[in-house]
């Protein structure tokens, strides 16, 4: 096996009295696509954010290609989030005030590129995701799963080395979570990029290459191991 992209060891991670994660660990290869799965409040979402270095873990490491994520600083954490990291939530999440193609395009101009070429990506991108067409059209104008394939073409915009989505298919009926699934696989699998997904739905975490179960802040196999 490679050696893992991102790995978290150890995490602990409580919202006030609430403890969310209770020492989860886990490896996220290159090119990887890791479904995390377990029922709602099991702590995946917990687990994301401290992976992608938008919470910092209460105890424990995170460490992304040989860096220590949990003591970097907030300018760094920021640097990796615009060139590194991509992100899709479960309801996209994008500027409401922007079109499509602004919004796939913001990612870009914000890590330098001129405006006439980042359009142009941003087009591209949109095409590849099957929105051509819907360039002008702002998110409330958009249905769940156009808005959805809007989000990942932000995420992927800029080539990202991994890409965190957080039940991505979350709000979208069955047919619309296919083919949002179809086109972030097949995307991620192209350029290599690895994905850490957030899934309750076994039927999502089926497009993986492999899944984890957290329950109650850790791993199942470490539940299990605490137990014997
Ligand atoms: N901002 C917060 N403030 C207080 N408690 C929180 C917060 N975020 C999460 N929690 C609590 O932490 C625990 C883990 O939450 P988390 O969202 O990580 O789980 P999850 O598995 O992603 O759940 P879901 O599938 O429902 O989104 C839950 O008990 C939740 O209520």
């Amino acid at each position: 096996m490679s050696t893992p992209l991102l790995t978290g060891r150890r995490l602990f991670k409580a919202h006030g009295s609430t403890p969310a994660l209770r020492g989860a660990s886990v490896e996220l290869h290159p090119g990887e696509i890791l479904a995390v799965t377990g029922a709602s409040g099991s702590g995946k979402s917990t687990l994301l954010h401290c992976l992608a270095g938008i919470v910092r873990p209460d105890e424990g490491t995170v460490e992304y290609a040989g860096e220590r994520l949990d003591e970097a600083s907030e300018a760094r954490l920021g640097e990796l989030r615009r060139t590194e990291f991509g992100v899709v939530f479960q309801f996209g999440q994008l500027i409401p005030e922007l079109t499509a193609v602004d919004n796939v395009a913001l990612p870009l101009l914000l890590a330098g590129t001129p405006r006439q070429a980042a359009r142009e990506r941003a087009i591209a991108w949109l095409e590849r995701f099957g929105v051509r067409g819907q360039e002008a059209l702002r998110p409330g104008e958009m249905s769940g799963g156009q808005a959805q394939r809007v989000s990942l073409a932000r995420a992927l915009v800029t080539g990202p080395k991994v890409v965190f989505a957080d039940e991505p298919t979350g709000a979208l009926d069955s047919l619309s979570g296919e083919q949002v699934m179809t086109a972030l696989t097949h995307t991620a699998r192209e350029a290599a990029t690895a994905v850490l997904l957030i899934t309750h739905d076994a039927q999502v975490a089926a497009y993986a290459d492999r899944e984890v179960t957290l329950r109650d802040g850790v791993l199942a196999a470490e539940a299990a191991e605490v137990a014997r």
